[in-house]
C-alpha cells in the first residue's frame, strides 16, 4: 500500500474537542445552552445506531438532548404537528429528521418544516439557495466533513480537478457546490456517466458517493490522487464503502477508509451546526 490514511476518527475528535470549548464559552457568554432535537421515525436499526451516536456525541459537547421518537406508524400530520412544535420552541436550536422515514411519509415536505436557522442537516429548499449563492448558511454534515477532511490533510482544493461520483440531495450536489464555492473544477458523475473510470482518471480528488460496493478500483484512479469514499455498506465480513480500499491504496496518495473515514465527520459537522444554528439564533434575536 502505498497511500496515506485520511483519519476521519481522529479529525472528528479533534473537531468535537474544539467544540466543547467553543460551547462552555457561548453558554457561558449568553446563558444559552445549545439543544439538539433528533427526531426519529420508527426503528429502523441503522437509524436508531446514528441517532443513539448523534445524542451521545451533543451531550458530551454540552448540548440539551431534545431527542423525539415516534413510532413507525405515525402519520405525516402527527409528524408535522411535531416539527412545529419544535420550530416554535426557542430551547430548540437544531432540529434534525433522520433519514430515511416510513415509507408512507412524505420526506421532502416534512423537512421544510424547519425553519432555515434551525436547519442542522441544511435539507431545506432555503439552505440548499443559500449553498447555490455561496451565502451563509447551514450546510449539509457529511459534504462539510469531507471539506474539512481535505482541509486538515491540506489537500489543494482550488483549481483541483474533482469527480464527486452521486448526485444526492444528501451529498452529491451539496458536496459538489461546497467544493465549486472553493474554486475547484468539479464533474458530477452518476448512473449515465460515459466511460466512468477514464473521466475519474482525470481528477484530482475523487469524492464517491454513488452507494455500489467497490465500484470504484485501482482503473479509475490516478497515481497520487485524493479518494475520499462516503459510501457505507454492510456485508458478512463488516462495512466497506464505494471504493475497493486494498487496490485503491495501491495508486492513491490519500484514501478514507470504511469505516473510520467520512463517517464519523458527519456527526462532528451535525454539532458544530447546531453551534451555529444557536448562535444564528441569537443574533437574530438581537437584530
Ligand atoms: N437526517 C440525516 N439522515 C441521514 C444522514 C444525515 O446526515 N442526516 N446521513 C446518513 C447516516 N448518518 C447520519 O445520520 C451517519 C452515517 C455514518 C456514520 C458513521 O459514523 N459511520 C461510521 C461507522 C458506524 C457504524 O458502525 O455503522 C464510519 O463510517 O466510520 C454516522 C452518521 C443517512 N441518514
Amino acid at each position: 500500500m502505498t497511500a496515506g490514511i485520511i483519519d476521519g476518527k481522529a479529525v472528528a475528535a479533534r473537531v468535537r474537542e474544539g467544540l466543547k470549548t467553543e460551547v462552555a464559552a457561548f453558554h457561558a457568554a449568553t446563558g444559552i445552552q445549545p439543544g439538539l432535537a433528533t427526531v426519529l421515525v420508527g426503528g429502523d436499526p441503522a437509524s436508531e445506531v446514528y441517532v443513539a451516536s448523534k445524542r451521545k456525541s451533543s451531550v458530551a459537547a454540552g448540548m440539551a438532548d431534545l431527542h423525539q421518537h415516534l413510532a413507525d406508524d405515525a402519520s405525516q400530520a402527527e409528524v408535522e404537528e411535531l416539527l412545529k412544535g419544535l420550530a416554535a420552541d426557542s430551547s430548540v436550536s437544531g432540529i434534525l429528521l433522520q433519514l430515511p422515514v416510513p415509507k408512507h411519509l412524505d420526506a421532502a415536505s416534512l423537512v421544510e418544516l424547519i425553519p432555515f436557522e434551525k436547519d442542522v442537516d441544511g435539507l431545506t429548499t432555503m439552505s440548499v439557495g443559500l449553498l447555490a449563492q455561496n451565502k451563509p448558511g447551514l450546510r449539509p454534515c457529511t459534504p462539510s466533513g469531507v471539506i474539512e477532511l481535505l482541509d486538515s490533510y491540506e489537500v489543494p482544493i482550488e483549481g483541483a480537478n474533482v469527480v464527486v461520483i452521486g448526485r444526492s440531495e444528501l451529498v452529491g450536489r451539496p458536496v459538489a457546490q461546497l467544493l465549486v464555492n472553493r474554486n475547484a473544477t468539479v464533474t458530477i458523475a452518476h448512473s449515465r456517466t460515459k466511460n466512468l473510470a477514464e473521466v475519474c482518471r482525470g481528477a484530482d480528488i475523487i469524492v464517491a458517493a454513488v452507494g455500489v460496493k467497490g465500484l470504484i478500483t485501482a482503473e479509475f484512479v490516478k497515481p497520487g490522487a485524493t479518494v475520499i469514499d462516503v459510501g457505507i455498506h454492510r456485508g458478512p465480513e463488516g462495512l466497506s464503502g464505494d471504493v475497493d480500499f486494498a487496490g485503491v491504496a495501491e495508486v492513491a496518495g490519500l484514501i478514507t477508509p470504511v469505516p473510520g473515514g467520512v463517517g464519523p465527520m458527519t456527526i462532528a459537522m451535525l454539532l458544530a451546526n447546531t453551534l451555529r444554528a444557536a448562535q444564528l439564533q441569537h443574533e437574530l434575536a438581537a437584530v
